[in-house]
C-alpha cells in the first residue's frame, strides 16, 4: 500500500508536536519532513522526547524542500503570520495544504482558491478539527433559524495570537447564513470602555477571553422571549483534534479547489 506522504510545519508547537506523535503511529501515513523556526537541524523525535526518527527539522519552507521530500500533503500548524505564505508554497509544489493554523482572511482564501483551481490542485482548511466543535457550529446554525439574537464567547489559552478565534468567526459565518445582519441590543447603547460589547460580525457580538489554564472553549448564547439557549464546546487536550486531522489527511489527498471545514468529510 502506498503511504500518504505528509510534511508538518510548526512541528515544535503545541499542535504540531501532538500531530507528529499521532502521525508516527499511523501505518498508512509517512512523515517525510518537518519544519519549525525553532530547533533547526535537530531530530524531531529528540525534540519531542521520543526516540530519534531520522527526520531533521528544517526552517523556512520552499518548493524545493517539499518537492525533494515527494510530499503529498503539508499540515500547517504555524501561526496567522506564516500560514498564507506556506500554503502558496505548497500549492506551487503541487502539494495539498491541510491548514489548521487560523487567521487567513477572505482575500487570502480567495487567492488560495484561485491558485488551487488554476493548478488543478486542492487546499483544505479546518478552523477546528474537533468533532464536538463541528457539531457545536452545526447546532448553532440550526438554532439561528429560530433564535435571531446571539452572542459568541470564546475562551482560549493566553498564548493565542489571533482574536477572535477561527472557530468563533466560522460559527458567526454559519449563523449569518440563517439570519440577515441585524442590530442587537438597544440602538442607543454606548460603550464606556471601547470594545466592551465585543467584536461585531454582522451584528453578532464575539467576546474573546484569554487566560492561562484554558485550552479552547466556546459558548454560543441565543436569547429569545423569556429564555436563553447555550451551546458549549470544550477542548481539554490537544489530542481532541487528532482524529479530525487524520480524517482530513486521508480525505484531502485528492480534493480539488478550496474546501473549508471538516464537516465536508463527515458521512
Ligand atoms: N484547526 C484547529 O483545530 C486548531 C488550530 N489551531 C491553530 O494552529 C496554530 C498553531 O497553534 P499552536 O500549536 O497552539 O501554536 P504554537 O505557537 O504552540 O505553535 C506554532 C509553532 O510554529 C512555529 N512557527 C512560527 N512561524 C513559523 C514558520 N514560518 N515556519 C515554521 N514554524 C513556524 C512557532 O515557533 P515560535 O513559537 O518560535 O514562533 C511554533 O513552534 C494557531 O493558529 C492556532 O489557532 C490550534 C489548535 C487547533
Ligand atoms: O489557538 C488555539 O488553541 C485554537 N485555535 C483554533 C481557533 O482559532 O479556533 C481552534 C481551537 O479553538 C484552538
Amino acid at each position: 500500500m502506498e503511504r500518504i506522504r505528509v510534511f508538518v510545519t510548526g512541528a515544535c508547537g503545541k499542535m504540531g508536536s501532538e500531530t507528529i506523535r499521532t502521525l508516527l503511529s499511523q501505518s498508512d501515513i509517512e512523515i517525510v519532513g518537518a519544519s519549525d523556526i525553532r530547533n533547526q537541524g535537530e531530530d524531531i523525535g529528540k525534540i519531542l522526547g521520543m526516540n530519534e526518527t531520522g527526520i531533521k527539522l528544517q526552517g523556512s519552507l520552499d518548493e524545493q524542500i517539499l518537492e525533494a521530500a515527494k510530499t503529498d500533503i503539508l499540515v500547517d500548524f504555524t501561526n496567522p503570520l506564516s500560514v498564507f505564505a506556506n500554503a502558496k508554497t505548497a500549492l506551487r509544489a503541487n502539494v495539498v495544504p491541510v491548514i489548521g493554523a487560523t487567521g487567513l482572511d477572505e482575500q487570502e482564501l480567495a487567492e488560495l482558491e484561485d491558485m488551487a483551481v488554476k493548478q488543478n490542485g486542492g487546499v483544505f482548511i479546518a478552523p477546528n478539527f474537533a468533532l464536538g466543535a463541528i457539531l457545536m457550529m452545526k447546532f448553532a446554525q440550526e438554532t439561528a433559524k429560530y433564535f435571531k439574537h446571539v452572542d459568541i464567547i470564546e475562551y482560549h489559552h493566553d498564548q493565542k495570537l489571533d482574536a477572535p478565534s477561527g472557530t468563533a468567526l466560522r460559527t458567526a459565518e454559519k449563523i449569518s447564513q440563517e439570519r440577515p445582519p441585524m442590530i442587537q441590543g438597544d440602538p442607543n447603547e454606548y460603550e464606556k470602555i471601547p470594545g466592551s460589547r465585543g467584536g461585531d460580525f454582522q451584528g453578532i457580538h464575539i467576546h474573546s477571553v484569554r487566560l492561562p489554564g484554558l485550552i479552547a472553549h466556546q459558548e454560543v448564547l441565543f436569547g429569545g422571549s423569556g429564555q436563553t439557549l447555550t451551546i458549549r464546546h470544550d477542548a481539554y487536550t490537544r489530542e481532541t483534534y487528532m482524529p479530525g486531522i487524520l480524517l482530513a489527511i486521508r480525505k484531502s489527498y485528492k480534493i480539488k479547489g478550496l474546501v473549508v471545514g471538516l464537516e465536508n468529510f463527515l458521512d
